[in-house]
């Protein structure tokens, strides 16, 4: 059966006071159940839910808006569960390092792989209680392309109040023109600005950035209308919005790509060509270490003109200190221990400049 990441933006969900409006939800519940395959949501739409609860107006500081998404993401979870039901719901809430750091991302995977086989609805939000700057993903378009990755979706459904990406913003400009299908994120950037609603965060800008991860990952996105009639349009073969075609790349190297390096091994020419003829990452070939990581987080590699690759160390950055510019067979007397001959295997690397 197919895997599908639907987003739904507050945009979708909400009325023109910007609160929640169940029958929009029962229309998106619908349509996804009769799409014909394993579908996770991710649904904005607390911040909206605890203004409706409160009465009260957009939120003016940042603790305000995490104490509305508190309020408002129970709330939110009623809606969808009465949406869906029979069928149980299963709320997930994520922060940036929960799919960004390698164990936690494989941990949320196993959950999520699990309520699927369960026949529950995997509903995912930002932790927004925890949106500090650093852990934050920012958006919710970003954060369904890391989803989609979870799931190992093949398509990622970008619902939102407009039908797809237009030439220019069609709120702010009446001949705008819709685009069928992109081949390149890149060719149509410049088209995208932010948010034309009261409530919506970051506009075409960030659907075309997760479209553009999802799209390294192998991943096709379709940004389309809210409301179940584009999502039921899809389901029968049409293309009721913008599809950008995905590359063609695994998941994992897309992951590996854009998570964020908790440090950088800097490393010699010999290591650069090693690398670029598609081996992995001896100590050998290390001159320097920078940044304070652990074995499975997430590296860059610079060689000498430059950032070269990213990958999973095998090693946290205080062994790496010690094994740098040794070879293999001393690793074991220097630490110790010796799991491993590379410091980063070609399995679990991705070089930047074969995919920019
Ligand atoms: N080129 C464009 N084509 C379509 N919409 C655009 C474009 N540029 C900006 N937008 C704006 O993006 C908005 C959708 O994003 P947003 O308000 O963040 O909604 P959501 O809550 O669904 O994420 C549209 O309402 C539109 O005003
Ligand atoms: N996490 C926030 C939504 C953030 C967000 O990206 O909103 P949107 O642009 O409407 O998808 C909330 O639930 O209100």
């Amino acid at each position: 059966m197919r895997r599908v990441v639907v987003k739904i933006g507050s945009s979708s969900l909400t009325d023109a006071a910007g609160r929640i409006e169940p029958p929009k939800l029962w229309a998106i519940a619908r349509a996804c159940l009769s799409l014909n395959a394993e579908v996770t949501l991710v649904s904005s739409g607390a911040v909206a839910a605890g203004r409706g609860v409160l009465g009260a107006g957009k939120p003016a500081t940042l603790p305000h808006k995490q104490a509305l998404a508190a309020i408002g993401q129970a709330v939110l979870m009623q809606e969808w569960a009465r949406a869906f039901a029979p069928k149980p719901v299963a709320q997930i809430l994520l922060s940036a390092d929960d799919v960004q750091a390698r164990g936690r991302f494989v941990n949320a995977k196993h959950a999520l792989e699990r309520v699927l086989k369960l026949g529950a609805v995997p509903i995912v939000n930002e932790n927004d209680t925890v949106a500090t700057a650093e852990l934050r993903v920012g958006d919710n378009d970003t954060l369904s392309a890391w989803v989609a990755y979870l799931a190992e979706a093949d398509t990622l459904l970008l619902l939102t109040d407009v039908d797809g990406l237009y030439t220019a913003n069609p709120k702010s400009d009446s001949t705008a023109r819709r685009i069928d299908v992109v081949h390149d994120v890149s060719d149509v950037e410049h088209l995208a600005s932010g948010s034309g609603s009261a409530l919506g965060t970051g506009g075409m800008t960030t659907k075309l950035r997760a479209a553009r991860i999802a799209s390294e990952a192998g991943v096709e996105t379709v940004i389309l209308g809210g409301g179940g009639a584009g999502l039921e349009a899809w389901s029968k073969g049409e293309n009721p919005g913008t599809r950008v075609l995905p590359r063609r790349q695994t998941a994992k190297r897309g992951w590996l790509l854009h998570a964020t390096p908790r440090g950088t091994l800097i490393i010699d020419a010999g290591a650069e060509r090693a690398l670029k003829s598609g081996k992995s990452l001896l100590p050998s070939g290390i001159m320097r270490v920078d940044g304070d990581f652990s074995f499975g987080d997430v590296v860059r590699i610079d060689g000498p003109s430059g950032p070269l690759a990213q990958g999973l160390t095998n090693y946290a950055a205080k062994d790496v200190e010690r094994i740098s510019g040794r070879q293999s067979a001393e690793i074991v007397g220097l630490l110790g221990h010796h799991d491993f001959d590379e410091v980063v295997h070609r399995n679990g690397l991705v070089l930047l400049a074969r995919v920019h």
